[in-house]
């Protein structure tokens, strides 16, 4: 891929979506992982630092105290304003609420509750600045549905959403974003420890070679053979992508115009 080329596009999808939405401005969640802080570039060069706000969210005792840092270097080579909230108040409170429920819990979906709600302050900040809110994903995350419906997946534009991982790192790279936010590891951040590669089970060198592989319609016997990879380990891509084909769908409504009176 033209790197310049495809740069240039997505600064320009950002901002004529800004322009044509009558919004002012724009807000994202910086977590000092690549593909916040590639995000964030880009906005403030399609739009100008002033009209962006950076909120990073941190989670004390699970979220690594370099992130905060990585986070405002970012917001600082950015220029955008910024801000940090802390979310382990608002987790417990519901945690706390809904245990009294007596229903047991687990770290996925305590999880995937504090991504959804980072994306209520994000839409709070959005709302009371009337700005849009813009999405991380990147492709790889968008094909896998590996990101949490309604949270980090709940945006109103996904600029970087059809570049790879590895195409999110070389795009980075050659825009200048630190090497250390470059090289970190991929982290989700929603139980301790947690990284991408580990829940996937794979590198991201491999899943975007099979992605590309299956994209191009090869059979999952020749991405094997090529990548040197199981066929149970490209099974597990394949069933990844069928799972969670509905986060990218609009909820299914149920029509009910064939027994609609044509007199009402
Ligand atoms: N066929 C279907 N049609 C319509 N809806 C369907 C459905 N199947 C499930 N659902 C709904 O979807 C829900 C499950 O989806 P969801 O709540 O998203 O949860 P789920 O996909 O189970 O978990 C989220 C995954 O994304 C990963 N993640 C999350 C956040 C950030 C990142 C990151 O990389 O930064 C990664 C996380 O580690 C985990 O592996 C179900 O509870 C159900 O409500
Ligand atoms: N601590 C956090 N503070 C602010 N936003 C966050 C935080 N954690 C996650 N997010 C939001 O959720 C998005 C999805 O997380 P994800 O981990 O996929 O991206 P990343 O952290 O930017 O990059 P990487 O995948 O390499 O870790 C982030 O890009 C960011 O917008
Ligand atoms: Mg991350």
């Amino acid at each position: 891929m033209d790197m310049e080329f495809a740069r240039n596009m997505i600064v320009d999808f950002i901002r004529s979506n800004i322009e044509d939405s009558g919004l002012g401005g724009a807000v994202v969640g910086v977590s000092g992982g690549i593909d916040s802080a590639l995000t964030t570039y880009l906005t403030a060069e399609a739009i100008g630092s002033k009209k962006v706000l950076g909120i990073h969210m941190p989670q004390m005792g699970i979220t690594p105290a370099e992130d905060v840092l990585d986070a405002e270097e970012i917001a600082d080579s950015t220029g955008i304003e910024f801000k940090v909230i802390d979310v382990n108040p608002i987790l417990n409170t519901y945690i706390d609420s809904l245990n009294r429920e007596g229903q047991e819990t687990s770290s996925l979906v305590e999880g995937n509750l504090k991504a959804r709600i980072r994306m209520s302050i994000l839409y709070y900040y959005a709302n009371t600045l009337n700005r849009m809110v813009i999405g991380t994903g990147n492709r790889t995350e968008l094909m896998l549905g590996y990101y949490t419906k309604y949270g980090d997946g709940g945006v109103d534009i996904e600029p970087i959403g059809d570049l790879y991982k590895t195409e999110v790192r070389e795009l980075s790279h050659l825009i200048g974003i630190s090497e250390n936010i470059v090289s970190k590891v991929p982290s989700a951040g929603l139980w301790k420890g947690q990284t991408d590669e580990e829940e996937l089970g794979l590198s991201y060198e491999i899943i975007d070679r099979i992605l590309e592989m299956l994209d191009r319609g090869c059979s999952v016997d020749d991405a094997g053979k090529t990548l040197n990879v199981s066929d149970e380990r490209i099974d597990s891509i394949i069933g990844r992508i069928d799972a969670n084909r509905h986060k990218l769908q609009p909820p299914r409504i149920c029509r009910l115009k064939d027994v609609r009176r044509p007199d009402i």
